[in-house]
């Protein structure tokens, strides 16, 4: 396949070169201050780039018919009208706050412990998230998209990093040196706690999944997720 790669920093370095192990070739490898000659000769786009980019690069790629697979986090305010473009042009899209299959996997365990948990009310609910000091956005994505997932299966209503109410979940975003990623949700009562943690040892995981995304996106039309992508 040829890939065009909208962002070429730390996931984009990684993407471009487990891309190519897998026998792809990138066409373009965009940073901010380049235009978007190259992405007419793509199958597919790769978007890994900056919150304030993500939307103008996915549209680009949507009004040029090129699917295209975003990870970046920090714009899913405007979401709902990236995925209204891509049903209107009949284009393809997947957007994760997470590529990786550990997560996707702990993502699933993080919905069922939610519905064991909804039962019993002695236990409250909080996060931790710690990312690299470069890290723009806070809370992370996938703290978001886990804490959603306690909110549709519990009685909280929403997430805070700062003064949560009793019906928030309390997501405590930290920034360390070079930490490519640590997600953990704690359940504590009175006598005891219950934590599941998943922890990136490097960003391989990212990438790869992002380019698996790619190659199954690939000829298809829709907005899908990594749940269609890992049949889980
Ligand atoms: N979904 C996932 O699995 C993962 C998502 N991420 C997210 O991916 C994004 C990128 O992360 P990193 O590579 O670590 O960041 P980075 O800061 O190392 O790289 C960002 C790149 O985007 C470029 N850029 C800025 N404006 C652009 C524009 N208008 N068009 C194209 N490129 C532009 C920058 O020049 C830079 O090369 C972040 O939002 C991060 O949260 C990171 C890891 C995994
Ligand atoms: O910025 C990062 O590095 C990461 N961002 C994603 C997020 O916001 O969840 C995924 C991963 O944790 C690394």
């Amino acid at each position: 396949m040829k890939i065009a790669l909208l962002g070429y920093g730390k996931m984009g370095n990684v993407i471009a070169r487990i891309a190519a192990e897998r026998g792809h070739e990138i066409v373009l490898r965009k940073k901010a201050e380049d235009n978007f000659d190259g992405l007419q000769d793509a199958d597919v786009a790769i978007e890994f780039s900056v919150p304030t980019a993500a939307v103008t690069n996915i549209t680009e790629c949507l009004n040029n018919n090129i699917p295209v697979v975003s990870g970046t986090t920090g714009w899913l305010a405007h979401y709902d009208e990236v995925t209204q473009l891509c049903e209107t042009k009949k284009g393809a899209f997947i957007y994760a706050s997470n590529f990786s299959l550990g997560v996707n996997i702990f993502f699933e365990l993080n919905v069922q412990l939610a519905k064991m948990m909804s039962k019993l009310e002695r236990y409250n609910v909080s996060m931790e998230e710690i990312h690299h000091t470069q890290k723009l956005d806070a809370p992370s994505g996938t703290a978001i998209t886990l804490a959603n997932d306690i909110i549709a299966n519990t009685n909280y209503i929403n997430w805070a990093i700062e003064n949560p109410k009793e019906t928030d979940i309390f997501i405590d975003a930290k920034r360390e040196e070079n930490v490519p990623g640590t997600h953990t949700v704690n359940y504590v009562s009175d006598v005891d706690s219950i934590e599941i943690k998943h922890t990136a040892h490097s960003r391989e995981g990212f990438a790869l999944g992002a380019v698996v995304a790619a190659e199954w996106l690939t000829g298809k039309t829709g907005v899908y997720s990594m749940k269609d992508v890992l049949g889980i």
